[in-house]
């Protein structure tokens, strides 16, 4: 029993207990599932659906490209890509022969194999091969117009046989061609058989009014004797347009065309004429003889006297059928194609297995040499029986030839007639012989006088077509050879240009002899299976192997199934590796030839794609993260040494703009007066920072660290007064906290206990500066006060308890200092919030360096502006009054707060440092400088 088919590699080897039943049942199945193609081999096996199956597309024939045949489901681009791939790959020149009845698809099967190499083109010189590949997919077109037509077996038969070149260039695309035509059924246009139609070309022409109608005196509504029963359709009127548009795409000649056209009317034409003898044994031609010699281009006179010349020289009597010719010159190519499969493929698996050192014990098959002999073989094949009767000079009648023929061919096993089998009654007595399969007679030849009178048409493409006719008159009474002839050395020309080329098959079979979609005719099929030889085929694949394949392309393909050669074998060479891997898989069923694996079981062949196909997934991944990895890492070794070429000259640039400032430095001493321009990115304030500290260092070096603070202050001070005031206690040493130093206040302890309670409730910092105040107030009293500066606040403290009276004032909240450019004492520290300013006069201690008094504003105004900086950012304004007068804020108002006209006594000054009248504030401060 047979089981479903897989689609796959040789489909049918995979079958036990092969027979030809099983055989057409598998077929069957098949067919009936819609699938046409299957392979036995490396042949495709065709069988034609009726229905459009096929999906003709791009994206279809992709699947195709670059693919084993074995890959893909069977298909006839598949042969296509591996004929090409053939080619491209391995320089070889390749043929696909495609065999089968009339109407199995043989036609159809070498438009896809067009189209296929059509679409799979490169992209250079894109308009060149897109003008081959037009003129090669159009010249079906005309090539259809002309020599096919419709019969009982094929709606749109060819009638003729076709050998279509094409040649490639080095990239495999295809750069031209060339297309040769055996055996048009020439018959046809005289003689149809019931139901069948001429060639394509008569009712095209016929069926519009055209110029060429028109010029010729023919109608499309008119009745001529070559359409035989049947009329010109719609169809025709619609291909009539596309074989036009054809012969533009194939760049014919506008004058060539209307030249093919009128031979096409001269021979319809030709088919109207009528021929009698006239009593005195003249030839009589009657009909439109006047419009057919226009349409052929020459005289009435050579027309008629080479017609003439014909009748007289015929030489035989109508002996034969009609169309039967043809159709037995058909059954000797098949026979010829098929002798040239076997033949090839049994030479090539015999020749390979020897080379290898394969062991083969050679498989018996049906070799149809004896019949191919039967038909050319030199002197005693048909064709030569043949030959010698049309030379005899007497008349020759069917009787005699069979005669011949039975006498030279008594005793062929393949050959038959009546006379020679009495007892079979399908013979006709005297008439009918019968070769195996196909029966055949034989005469045809084209005179040389109609040659000649072909060759004088002014018609020149139909003059052209007969050079022979321009030969010397002395030759004409040659006989030419026969068309049987003809045949048999083009076949031979034909064999041994595809042995000389690698063959790919495509087998077509009918299932039905009705053109019908889901019919399936067993006897049909089985005498096709027979002829073509398929179940013997199957054999041959099955005692040989499925497949071989050299050893690099097989590790290639499947390294990855075994540790040993994934990625790469460690030994020497890829037999080796080869055997590693299958005997890590345990296949066994292999042979190893010198350089390629013979695989024996498809089966074998499918496991290993499949575990291939189950591992391509994550090699790919692998192979993907591989390179992802290389490509970041490469990215990476760019950025890093970017990076470091950047540093590098980022590192100089500054080398070099420090070597500018070195020299600035000591051209000047140390002091860099003109800063350099910074190279770009270069931290310049940072630079100049540093400089500064370097220059500081060096001024402070030689005054000492506890020292340090009390500078900072001085600087301060000085910058804030910038030059404004003389006299500011610059030259001596600044106590700060004056109230905590005994020798300026006799309670120094208690002020200090009362200092750190303050310090720990309020967390007002460290206390900077501090002194006794004579303090002036919005009431226009004179209170005397200590004045406390701590990190944070001011402080007004109780002259002798020293509590903080009222809450302290932050520092930040101080807007200005105004201060007298003399050297008095008084300060107004500006409180805009508080609309109340502190205008106090300072209570100097007693100075050790002059006697007199220190001054306090300077160490006053340095300590509030460093702390208003450091805690605003800000510089605390600061304004020094050169006059006599400045102004104060108290309860809202502005006051003017002046100094005396002359200086008042010391103890006047004590006893009242602050008077006032008419809201003008007089300050009579005791003269201290320091
Ligand atoms: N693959 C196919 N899919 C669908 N229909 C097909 C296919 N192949 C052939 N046919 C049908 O069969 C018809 C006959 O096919 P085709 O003309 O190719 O046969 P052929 O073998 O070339 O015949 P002949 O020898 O008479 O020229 C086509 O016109 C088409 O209708």
């Amino acid at each position: 029993m047979a089981t479903q088919p897989e689609v796959g590699v040789s489909d049918f080897v995979l079958l036990d207990n092969l027979t030809t039943d099983t055989f057409i049942e598998n077929l069957h199945l098949r067919f009936q599932n819609n699938k046409i193609y299957t392979y036995i081999g490396e042949v495709l096996v065709s069988v034609n659906p009726y229905k459009n199956l096929d999906i003709y597309s791009m994206q279809h024939m992709a699947q195709y490209r670059g693919r084993e045949m074995f890959e893909v489901t069977p298909h006839v681009y598949a042969v296509a890509d591996a004929c090409q791939r053939v080619l491209r790959q391995q320089g070889k020149d390749t043929c696909v022969l495609i065999s089968g009845e009339s109407g199995s698809g043989k036609t159809e099967a070498s438009k896809f194999i067009m189209k296929y190499i059509a679409a799979n083109t490169t992209q250079v010189h894109r308009d060149y091969i897109d003008r081959v590949k037009n003129v090669l997919i159009q010249s079906n077109s005309i090539l259809e117009t002309f020599g096919n037509a419709k019969t009982n077996r094929n709606g749109n038969s060819s009638r003729f046989g076709k050998y279509m070149d094409i040649h490639f260039d080095y990239k495999g695309d295809p750069v031209g061609g060339h297309i040769s035509n055996y055996l048009l059924e020439k018959s046809r246009v005289v003689s149809l058989q019931p139901g069948e139609r001429n060639f394509h070309a008569f009712y095209q022409l016929l069926s519009t009014n055209n110029a060429t109608t028109k010029k010729f005196g023919l109608a499309s509504s008119a009745v001529y004797k070559i359409l035989g029963s049947e009329r010109a359709t719609a169809q025709d009127s619609k291909l009539f347009s596309v074989t036009n548009s054809a012969f533009d795409a194939l760049s014919f000649l506008q004058s060539v065309v209307e030249d093919i056209w009128s031979i096409v009317a001269g021979v319809i034409l030709l088919g109207e004429l009528t021929f009698t003898e006239t009593p005195d044994g003249q030839l009589s031609i009657g009909g439109p003889l006047t419009q057919c010699t226009n349409a052929l281009g020459v005289s009435e006179q050579a027309l008629r006297s080479s017609m003439a010349g014909r009748v007289l020289s015929a030489g035989g009597d109508l002996i034969f059928e009609t169309n039967s010719f043809e159709q037995f010159c058909i059954n000797y190519c098949n026979e010829k194609l098929q002798q040239l499969f076997i033949e090839l493929v049994l030479k090539q698996e015999q020749e390979e297995y020897a080379r290898e050192g394969i062991q083969w014990t050679p498989i018996k098959y049906f070799n149809n040499r004896v019949i191919c002999e039967l038909v050319d073989a030199p002197h005693q094949g048909l064709i030569a029986i043949m030959d010698e009767a049309c030379l005899n000079p007497t008349k020759i009648s069917d009787t005699q030839l069979l005669e011949a023929m039975d006498r030279r061919l008594n005793g062929h096993k393949h050959y038959t007639s009546r006379q020679l089998a009495p007892t079979d009654k399908k013979l006709k007595h005297g008439v009918d012989f019968r070769i195996t399969h196909y029966a055949g007679e034989n005469k045809d030849s084209l005179w040389q006088d109609l040659k000649r009178l072909l060759h004088s048409s002014d018609n020149r493409s139909l003059a052209d077509m007969w050079p022979e006719g321009g030969t010397n008159i002395q030759k004409t009474s040659k006989r030419p050879p026969s068309a049987a002839t003809l045949f048999r050395n083009s076949m031979a020309a034909l064999v041994t240009g595809l042995q000389s080329k690698e063959p790919f098959y495509v087998r077509c079979v009918k299932p039905n002899p009705h053109q019908a979609p889901n019919t399936w005719d067993e006897q049909l099929v089985r005498h096709q299976v027979a002829y073509l030889g398929l179940v013997e085929n199957v054999r041959v694949r099955r005692a040989g192997f499925a497949s071989r394949q050299r050893y690099d392309r097989f590790l290639k393909r499947y390294k990855m199934l075994s540790q040993y050669t994934w990625p790469n074998f460690r030994g020497s060479n890829d037999k080796d590796a080869v055997m590693v891997l299958l005997r890590d898989l345990h296949v066994s069923d292999v042979q190893f030839g010198h350089t390629k694996l013979f695989i024996r079981s498809a089966k074998t062949l499918h496991g290993l794609e499949a575990a291939r196909a189950e591992l391509i997934p994550s090699i790919v991944i692998l192979l993907q993260k591989l390179w992802r990895g290389t490509l970041a890492r490469m990215r990476y070794k760019k950025m890093k040494a970017a990076v470091t070429i950047y540093n590098a000259w980022k590192r100089y640039r500054v080398r070099r703009y420090i070597a500018e400032l070195q020299a600035e430095l000591q051209r000047n001493r140390g002091v860099i007066r003109q800063w350099p321009p910074a190279p770009r990115r270069l931290p310049a304030p940072l630079l100049q920072a540093a400089y500064r500290r370097w220059r500081a260092y060096l001024t402070l070096k030689p005054i000492p660290r506890a020292q340090w603070p009390q500078l900072k202050m001085k600087i301060c001070a000085a910058s804030a007064l910038r030059a404004r005031r003389t006299h500011w206690g610059q030259d001596r040493q600044w106590i700060g906290d004056y109230l905590a130093d005994s020798s300026y206040n006799s309670k120094a302890a208690a002020y200090q206990s009362q200092l750190a309670s303050l310090q720990k409730s309020q967390q007002v910092g460290r206390a900077l500066f501090s002194c006794r105040v004579h303090k002036f107030n919005r009431y226009n009293k004179l209170a005397e006060r200590c004045l406390l500066i701590t990190e944070s606040a001011i402080f007004k403290l109780d002259a002798n308890t020293f509590k903080p009276l009222k809450k302290p004032t932050a520092i930040t909240e101080v807007g200005a200092i105004r201060i007298m450019s003399s050297d008095v004492q008084l300060v107004v520290i500006s409180i805009p919030s508080a609309k109340n300013d502190l205008v106090v006069g300072l209570v100097a201690p007693n100075s050790n360096q002059t006697g007199g008094t220190a001054d306090l504003v300077g160490e006053l105004l340095g300590v509030l502006v460093n702390r208003f900086n450091m805690l605003t950012g800000q510089e605390l304004s600061v304004e020094v009054e050169s006059g006599a007068t400045t102004r104060c804020i108290l309860g809202g108002k502005t006051r003017a707060l002046q100094l005396p006209a002359a200086p008042p006594s010391p103890a006047a000054a004590a006893a009242a440092p602050f008077t006032h009248a008419h809201n003008v504030i007089t300050y009579h401060p005791a003269s201290a400088r320091a």
